[in-house]
C-alpha cells in the first residue's frame, strides 16, 4: 500500500500539532505551553489560587515576571523600594504582591530594581525567552505580539494563568487559518503601524474572531523584527487572539546571541528546526485577505475603535453619508465622544498630548525613526507650544541603548519628556494620564474611550506620525518631514551612533537547572510536580437562570469599558460591582447617570441581552466578567463575542449565549419592556415570558458539562498528569532549548558597566 501523502499544512498547523497532549471527541485539545510570562495585574488572583490549593508553579524555568502596567515612569534616581517609590497604595499593592508571589513560587523576575525590567511583550523577544516554533502566553491581550518569531502567543485571562502555572498546559479549541498577504512596494512614510492599522481598517475588529492570522508577502518578509512585532501586537485589535510570521534569516538574526537563546550545536540544531516552520506550498486557509502596499498611506484613526482609521490626507467621517441607522449612530456616537465635527480635514484636528511608547511601538527603531523627524525639523525643532510630549521607551535595555545612541539628547532638547520604561500613558494605570477631554496623538493601539484617561481622546499612529504632530500641535502628513531637504537637516545634525542590542545584553546567564528542579526553599509546599488534583475552587452550578434582562445596543463593547483600567487594581475577583460600566453608569461628579443598568427593572438584571456583534473584544482582563458577576449577571446573550472574553466568563461559571442578530433584537426589545428571560443551559434555550417560542443556541459540550457540574479545569487537567509528563520527556529530547534556563537566583544591577556616566535612575 502506498504511504499516505503528508496534507500540506500551515505554519500554525505545525506548531499546534507540535504541542498537542491529547485531544476528546470534541476537539477540545489540551496543549503545552513553553514560555510564561506575568505581569502584576492579571496574576495575583492566579496566585491566591495556588496557594489555596496548595499547588507548585509547575515549571518556573519557563516562566518569566515583570511589572509594567502599574508602575511610575518617573526617574528611579531616588528609588530604594516599591513600597517607597509607587505611591498610588492599590498599584503599590499589586507590585509589592508579584513580588512575594515571584520569591516564594522561585520565579525569575525583572524588577524595578533591574534594568531588563519593562513592558512585558518587549522584555521576551529581547531577552530571546520568546523563540520560534514555541506556545507563550501571558494574562494579556497583547501577547500576540511574540507570533512575529514564528510562535504561537496568545492572551490569556486570570484563571487560565493559573491553569499554566499549576499545568504548563490549557485547554484550547484549534482556531481556523487566516492570511493576511501584503504585497508591492509600500509608499515613502509608511511604516508597519499604518500597515496593520489599514488592515484593521479593512476587516474589521472582530474580523479576525476565532482565527490565528498569518500575515505574509514581500512587505511582511521585508520588515524588520520590530516592524513586524508592531503588526503581530495588533492581531487582537483585529480580533485574532495571535498573529504570526514564518521565522527567516532576520529572525535568527535577531535572536543570535540573545542571553536565552540556544548556543552552540543546540542553536544549529534549534535553527534547522525552525528552518521547517513555514506555510506549505497549498496549505488552506479559512479566510484569505490581499492588501496592496500601494493602498496604504500614514494612517490615523479618527473614533474609539482602532477600525476607524482614514489615511492622514482624509477627513472626519460624515456620519449622513452611511445609510445604514446602526452605523450612523455608531459614527456619531464615536464623534461625540471624540469632540470631532464631520468633514473636518485629519490634519487640522489639533492635539494636546503625545505619547510615544507602549508595547506597539517603544522599541529602539520606533524610537530612533520618532528621533530622526525631530532633527529632520533642524536645530530650533520644538514640540509645539501647549503640547506636552512623552517618550517611553519599553525596556530599561531599550532606554539605555537609546541613551548610548544619543537619542534622548535629541529627544530632550526637543522639549519631549524622556521618562523609565513601563505600560504608562498606554493605559493609564499609573499617574500618565489624559484629562477629561485633551486629545492625544498616541503610537499604542487602543483609542477605546477613556483608555487614556476618563474622557480622554486618543488618535493612533507610527511614531514618526507622533513626532510629526508633537511638532505641528496637530495631526501631520509625516511626508512633509521627509525628502531631501529634511535629509540635509538630519546629516548635519547632532551625529548619533548606532549601537547594536547585544552591548547591553551583557548579563550573566546561569545553565539549565536540573531537570527535576523544583521552586527555590522558600516556596510554599512543592514536593511532587503535580500534586492536588482535588477540585479546589468552588464554580457554582449553571442550571436554569431566570431574570431580568439589560438590553445593550452598542457595537464592539470593549472591556475596557465594561471594566475601565483605574479598577484593574485589585488582588482579589470580588469588589468590582462599581468598575462595571463606570464610565456609562457615573458621571465625572460620581453621580449615576442614566445608563441602562441604573434604571429599574435593569438594576437587578440577571442577564444581558446585546444585539450588536463582538461583545467583549479588546484586553483580556477577566476583570471584566468579575464585574458583571459582581453586579449579579450572569448569561450575556450577543451574535458574538471576542475569544478570550467569551473563555474568561466560562471560567467564571458564567455564559456567553450565541444567537443570530435578529434573534437578539427580538429579546433586547422584550428586554426593554422590563419582561423576564429564562435561560436553561442543559436544554440549550432561552424562553420568553412573552410566551413566543423559545430560542436554541448550543454551547461546546466540555463547557456546557463543567459549567452544569461546577467543574474546575485545573483539577480535570491535573488527573491528566501521565499524558504531561510523557510530553514532557519528548519536548526535552526532541526540542531540548524549550526547556528553560536563565537568570534565576541572580540579581542584576541597574546600573550598566559602560554607559554609567549616561544612566539617569
Ligand atoms: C491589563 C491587561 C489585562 C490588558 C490586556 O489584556 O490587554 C492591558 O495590557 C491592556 O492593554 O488593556
Ligand atoms: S497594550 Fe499597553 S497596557 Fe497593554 S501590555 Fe501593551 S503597553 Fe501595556
Amino acid at each position: 500500500m502506498p504511504a499516505p501523502v503528508a496534507q500540506p499544512k500551515t505554519l500554525y498547523d505545525k506548531i499546534w500539532d507540535d504541542h498537542v497532549i491529547d485531544v476528546d471527541e470534541n476537539g477540545l485539545a489540551l496543549i503545552y505551553i513553553d514560555r510564561h510570562l506575568v505581569h502584576e495585574v492579571t496574576s495575583p488572583q492566579a496566585f491566591e489560587g495556588l496557594r489555596t490549593a496548595g499547588r507548585p508553579v509547575r515549571r518556573p524555568d519557563c516562566t518569566l515576571a515583570t511589572v509594567d502596567h502599574n508602575i511610575p515612569t518617573s526617574s528611579r534616581k531616588n528609588f530604594t523600594t516599591v513600597s517607597d517609590f509607587v505611591a498610588q497604595p492599590d498599584s503599590r499593592a499589586q507590585c509589592t504582591t508579584l513580588e512575594e508571589n515571584v520569591k516564594a513560587f522561585g520565579l525569575t523576575y525583572f524588577g524595578m530594581t533591574d534594568r531588563r525590567q519593562g513592558i512585558v511583550h518587549v522584555i521576551g523577544p529581547e531577552e530571546g525567552f520568546t523563540l520560534p516554533g514555541i506556545t507563550c502566553v501571558c494574562g494579556d491581550s497583547h501577547t500576540s505580539t511574540h507570533g512575529a518569531f514564528g510562535s504561537l502567543a496568545f492572551g490569556i485571562g486570570t484563571s487560565e494563568v493559573e491553569h499554566v502555572l499549576a499545568t504548563q498546559t490549557l485547554l484550547q479549541k484549534k482556531a481556523k487559518n487566516m492570511r493576511v498577504t501584503v504585497e508591492g512596494t509600500l509608499n515613502e512614510g509608511v511604516t508597519s503601524k499604518d500597515v496593520v492599522l489599514h488592515i484593521i481598517g479593512v476587516i474589521g475588529t472582530a474580523g479576525g474572531t476565532g482565527c490565528v492570522i498569518e500575515f505574509a508577502g514581500s512587505v511582511v518578509r521585508g520588515f524588520s523584527m520590530e516592524a513586524r512585532m508592531s503588526m503581530c501586537n495588533m492581531s487582537i485589535e483585529g480580533g485574532a487572539r495571535a498573529g504570526m510570521i514564518a521565522p527567516d534569516e532576520i529572525t535568527f538574526n535577531y535572536l543570535r546571541n540573545r542571553p536565552l537563546a540556544p548556543k552552540g550545536e543546540v542553536w544549529d540544531r534549534a535553527e534547522a528546526y525552525w528552518r521547517t516552520l513555514k506555510t506549505d506550498e497549498g496549505a488552506k486557509f479559512d479566510v484569505e485577505v490581499n492588501i496592496r502596499a500601494e493602498d496604504i498611506v500614514p494612517t490615523v484613526t479618527w473614533g474609539t475603535s482602532p477600525q476607524d482609521v482614514v489615511p492622514i490626507t482624509g477627513k472626519v467621517p460624515d456620519p449622513a453619508k452611511y445609510s445604514d441607522a446602526g452605523k450612523r449612530a455608531g459614527v456619531e456616537r464615536a464623534l461625540k465622544y471624540m469632540g470631532l465635527t464631520a468633514n473636518t480635514p485629519m490634519e487640522e484636528v489639533k492635539i494636546d498630548k503625545v505619547f510615544i511608547g507602549s508595547c506597539t511601538n517603544s522599541r529602539i527603531e520606533d524610537l530612533r525613526s520618532a528621533a530622526k523627524i525631530v532633527l529632520s525639523a533642524g536645530p530650533d525643532a520644538h514640540v509645539a507650544p501647549g503640547v506636552y510630549a512623552m517618550v517611553v521607551p519599553g525596556s530599561g535595555l531599550i532606554k539605555q541603548q537609546a541613551e548610548a545612541e544619543g537619542l534622548d539628547a535629541v529627544f530632550r532638547r526637543a522639549g519631549f519628556d524622556w521618562r523609565e520604561a513601563g505600560c504608562s500613558m498606554c493605559l493609564g494605570m499609573n499617574e500618565d494620564q489624559l484629562s477629561p477631554g485633551e486629545r492625544c496623538a498616541s503610537t499604542s493601539n487602543r483609542n477605546f474611550e477613556g483608555r487614556q484617561g476618563p474622557g480622554g481622546r486618543t488618535h493612533l499612529l507610527s511614531p514618526a506620525m507622533a513626532a510629526a504632530a508633537a511638532l505641528t500641535g496637530k495631526l501631520t502628513d509625516v511626508r512633509k518631514f521627509l525628502g531631501a531637504d529634511a535629509e540635509a537637516k538630519v546629516a548635519s545634525g547632532p551625529k548619533l551612533k548606532l549601537a547594536s542590542p547585544i552591548e547591553f545584553l551583557t548579563d550573566p546567564v546561569l545553565p539549565p537547572p536540573e531537570p527535576a528542579a523544583a521552586a527555590d526553599a522558600s516556596a510554599p509546599v512543592v514536593e511532587k510536580p503535580l500534586p492536588n488534583t482535588e477540585s479546589s475552587s468552588k464554580v457554582a452550578k449553571f442550571g436554569v437562570l431566570k431574570g431580568i434582562a439589560a438590553p445593550l445596543h452598542i457595537e464592539n463593547i470593549d472591556t475596557d469599558m465594561i471594566t475601565p483600567a483605574r479598577f484593574l487594581k485589585v488582588l482579589k475577583r470580588t469588589g468590582l460591582k462599581n468598575a462595571l460600566f463606570a464610565n456609562l453608569r457615573f458621571g465625572p461628579d460620581g453621580q449615576p447617570t442614566d445608563f441602562i443598568l441604573n434604571r429599574e427593572p435593569y438594576t437587578h438584571a440577571k442577564i444581558i441581552v446585546c444585539d450588536k456583534h463582538n461583545f467583549g473584544c479588546g484586553s483580556s482582563r477577566e476583570h471584566a466578567p468579575w464585574a458583571l458577576k459582581d453586579f449579579g449577571i450572569m448569561c450575556v446573550i450577543a451574535p458574538s463575542f471576542a475569544d478570550i472574553f467569551k473563555n474568561n466568563t466560562f471560567q467564571n461559571g458564567m455564559l456567553p449565549v450565541i444567537l443570530p442578530t435578529e434573534q437578539c433584537a427580538e429579546l433586547a426589545e422584550e428586554a426593554e419592556q422590563g419582561l423576564e428571560l429564562e435561560v436553561d443551559l442543559d436544554k440549550q434555550e432561552v424562553r420568553r415570558a412573552s410566551g413566543k417560542p423559545a430560542f436554541s443556541f448550543s454551547v461546546d459540550p466540555f463547557r456546557r458539562h463543567c459549567l452544569l457540574n461546577g467543574l474546575d479545569d485545573i483539577a480535570l487537567t491535573l488527573q491528566r498528569a501521565e499524558k504531561i509528563e510523557e510530553f514532557e520527556a519528548r519536548r526535552s529530547q526532541t526540542w531540548p532549548w524549550l526547556d528553560g534556563f536563565g537568570y534565576k537566583g541572580k540579581k542584576i544591577p541597574v546600573s550598566a558597566p559602560k554607559q554609567a556616566n549616561k544612566m539617569d535612575w
